[in-house]
């Protein structure tokens, strides 16, 4: 089974206008890439993004309301992200989990909103330090594996994101071989409640200061089919080399 790999930036509570030129250039650098690219600005950019980037620069969403419609002031549903231009969309970040107390069933319903709406849904998973440190990080991937992802899915429309919580923007990384076994684990997760199917299928990023000087050595990581990249994906001088990296993976 090969699986395209997916190159995401994460631009979180970042950009205005001005910084589409980066997208634009972004472009210019991979006009035939050899893996999927994904950037998800703020809601605010979006369509812009979507008439920026050309072709072979997919746009998504960093959350979506599991409604689609009604009194939800400030809410963005996936119908609407697809409308702006959307392809995919992030959920169940640990920003948003935190920040706005999401559940893994809030999560899953999100998941549910934005598959039906036709959108991918990139689900977010990932242990805190202390978490690790107790030696739980399998047991937490695997319940929020569990809660965040609803029964009904398919391989091409689901990718799971491995980010340790406690590697997101901070310089700190898993070993390579701590990172091997979380996307094992995921991958063996994946396919004993999806079969052969959606289990082999579905991309697994890691996501957790990613920058050019360590994105080749986690690209040699089994089962790690692509990154999702916070703040080395806010500009196209940072990201471009991980592009490549993951293209020559
Ligand atoms: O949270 C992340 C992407 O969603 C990772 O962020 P950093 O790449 O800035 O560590």
């Amino acid at each position: 089974m090969t699986r395209r790999k997916l190159a995401a930036g994460n631009w979180k509570m970042n950009g205005t206008s001005a910084d589409l030129v980066e997208l634009e250039a972004l472009a210019k650098a991979h006009p035939t890439p050899g893996c999927d690219i994904l950037i998800c600005p703020p809601a605010t950019l979006i369509s812009r993004a979507a008439a920026a980037a050309s072709a072979q620069i997919a746009i998504g969403g960093q959350d979506c309301h599991q409604k689609d419609s009604g009194a939800h002031t400030g809410d963005v549903s996936a119908p609407m992200l697809l409308d702006a231009g959307a392809q995919y969309v992030i959920l169940g970040h640990s920003e948003r989990r935190e920040d706005h107390r999401e559940s893994d069933t809030d999560v899953r319903n999100k998941v549910v909103a934005a598959l039906s709406a036709g959108l991918k849904a990139i689900v977010c998973v990932g242990e805190s330090l202390a978490e690790r440190e107790a030696n739980n990080t399998l047991d937490i991937i695997g319940g929020q594996l569990a809660g965040s992802i609803p029964d009904v899915v398919t391989g091409d429309s689901l990718v799971v994101a491995y980010e340790p919580i406690w590697a997101i923007g901070t310089g700190k990384v898993p070993t390579l071989d701590q990172i091997g076994e979380v996307h094992d684990f995921i991958r063996i997760r994946l396919e004993t409640r999806f079969g052969a199917g959606v289990g082999r299928s579905t991309r697994i990023l890691y996501g957790g200061s990613v920058k050019p000087a360590n994105a080749s050595e986690i690209f040699a990581v089994s089962n790690v089919d692509g990154a999702l990249v916070g703040g080395a994906s806010l500009s196209a001088t940072d990201f471009s080399p991980i592009i490549t990296a993951l293209e020559n993976a």
